[in-house]
């Protein structure tokens, strides 16, 4: 292979047959089960990073299963969203881990945009006749369970769509050089496109997590259920671009003359 070809056909790893295709990722019929809950402020403090900050201690735990997603397959996914504001002082969202099923959304989520995605083995289905069930387990361990009424209480589509297009979304992410020091540590923005909310529904809940060494879900414990959400949309996942590059600081403000 010549320098040329590397260049011509450089785009994610192995060159010749990469992990997952190039972009875009439309997702149809990508359904999500989102508990929203108060943890601790001081937990949030810990892992929220600068120049984010903690808006309302509210994590939004959700459970996505991702039965058509072009380029990366069939798959599910949990994990943990936490609200914040960002530099703009605009109601943000900070994806703080993920855990799912499928090689191609870990390798290309974690190399293009930096989502923190680990193997695990999430579940979303409907259990019994009336309960909407999401569950999480990191090797035999049992780690998150959440349930929710089924199609308890209708929401309006037009507003979850407006709400899943316009919220930044925020990421911390961290490659490595050869050396093992980083070689890339950014803060990520991206959004959801051409987002079309097909149902949206709310209902009673309730969320158990249960402590993990290598999954910590649990370090952000629930203190109270404060709603739940049941929506099936399409969209698409765009592209993200650096909101802030950790290893080229910005210029520190400069004070004021007379202080
Ligand atoms: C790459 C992805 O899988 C992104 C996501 O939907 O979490």
């Amino acid at each position: 292979m010549t320098e040329e070809d590397i260049r011509k056909h450089a785009f994610a790893m192995p060159v010749l047959n990469p992990a997952y295709p190039r972009p875009p990722f439309r997702f149809i019929n990508r359904e999500y089960f989102i508990i929203s809950y108060e943890t601790d402020r001081d937990a949030l403090e810990a892992v929220v990073p600068e120049p984010l900050t903690v808006d309302n201690a509210i994590v939004h735990y959700e459970f996505i299963r991702m039965p058509d997603s072009s380029g990366f397959g069939d798959y599910t996914e949990s994990g943990q969203v936490i609200s914040v504001l960002d530099e703009d002082g605009k109601r943000a969202n900070f994806t703080h881990a993920m855990y799912l099923d499928d090689e191609g959304p870990i390798a290309g989520g974690r190399e293009i945009w930096g989502f923190p995605k680990k193997l695990a083995s999430p579940r979303l289905c409907v259990d019994g006749k009336d309960t909407v069930l999401g569950t999480l387990d990191y090797g035999t361990q049992r780690i998150a369970t959440g349930t929710m009424g089924y199609k308890y209480r209708a929401l309006d589509t037009a507003i979850e769509s407006r709400k899943l297009a316009d919220t930044p979304n925020y990421l911390l992410k961290v490659i490595p050089h050869v050396d093992g020091s980083p070689r890339i540590c950014e803060l990520v923005r991206f959004f959801l496109r051409d987002v079309e909310v097909i149902g949206a529904w709310e209902g009673p809940a309730a969320l158990e997590l249960h402590p993990h060494a290598l999954a910590p879900v649990a370090e952000l414990p629930v203190r109270k259920v404060i709603g739940a959400r049941h929506i099936v949309a399409n969209l698409t996942l765009d592209l993200g671009e650096v909101a802030y590059d950790y290893l080229a600081p910005a210029e520190p403000v400069r004070l004021a003359v007379n202080q």
